[in-house]
């Protein structure tokens, strides 16, 4: 099974805690072990939004933005890289071919941002695509897709499954600007929907819920379900 995870930095690093990075890198080496093929996406999480924030003040475009972004998501990647065993490439990857080479010769592959306009969560989804994954999960700091914002709405309501057309309207009017927050951003559901990748959108701040999610399905977060694409078939089975 090839499986592409995309961990929120404000999942693996909300701050520079060495015993977070290393559980998420666990999950990581244990899928590894269980003969899963893994690509690992990172985000920027607060850190990139302080930067973001600062140089916003200082008169930055927001491409300029991006790339402080972008930056910052690829130091987060070497974090993980630095807490992963002999089997990841210890490159972070800046395009699909290098991450999907590395992964064709058996190392885990770990990627950060590509390019202004998206956030990590679109590179998971090409990523994913490009190495025909039969998973895609997104670790994020939310249970999952909700009817709206469940920080700024009380009444927001969890979607155990959707499609991922669905998908695409519910997010469709998060504002795309750098920094913003989004469980998952709107080129990545497009893209979901394109690919009819299986995906699955869970919180991923304790790493071990990742694992019986990718190995049998067991999460408690929003399923995203591909319209005309092939039921879905656990490892474990
Ligand atoms: N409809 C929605 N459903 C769920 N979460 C939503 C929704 N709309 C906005 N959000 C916000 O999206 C946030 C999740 O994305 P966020 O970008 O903060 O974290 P991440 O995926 O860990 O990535 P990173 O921190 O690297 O940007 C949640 O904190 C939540 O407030
Ligand atoms: O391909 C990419 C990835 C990221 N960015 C910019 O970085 C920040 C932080 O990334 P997150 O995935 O949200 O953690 C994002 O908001 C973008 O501004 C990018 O431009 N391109």
């Amino acid at each position: 099974m090839r499986v592409v995870i995309s961990i929120g930095g404000s999942v693996l690093a909300p701050d520079l805690d060495p015993e977070r990075v290393e559980g998420h890198a666990s999950v990581v080496e244990a899928l590894a072990r269980e003969g899963c093929e893994i690509g690992a996406v990172v985000g920027g999480g607060g850190v990139a939004r302080d930067y973001i924030g600062a140089a916003r003040d200082l008169g930055a475009n927001e491409v300029q933005l991006d790339q402080i972004g972008i930056d910052v998501t690829r130091i987060n990647a070497r974090l993980l890289i630095a807490a992963l065993g002999p089997q990841v490439d210890p490159k972070v990857a800046h395009d699909y071919e290098d991450a999907g080479d590395a992964i064709r010769r058996g190392d885990i592959s770990v990627m950060g941002g590509v390019m202004p306009g998206q956030t990590t969560d679109a590179v998971a989804a090409a990523f994913a695509e490009y190495v025909d994954a039969d998973l895609l999960v997104y670790a994020t700091s939310v249970d999952g897709v909700f009817s709206a914002d469940p920080k700024s709405d009380p009444d927001a309501t969890k979607f155990e499954e959707m499609a991922a057309g669905e998908l695409v309207d519910v997010i469709a009017d998060i504002e795309m600007s750098a920094g913003s927050s989004a469980p998952v951003d709107l080129l990545a559901a497009k893209l979901i929907e394109r690919a009819k990748m299986r995906t699955i959108v869970l919180d991923g701040t304790d790493p071990k819920r990742i694992e019986p999610a990718v190995l049998r399905g067991e999460h408690s977060g929003t399923d995203i379900i591909p319209e005309g694409g092939d039921e879905p078939t656990y490892w474990a089975q």
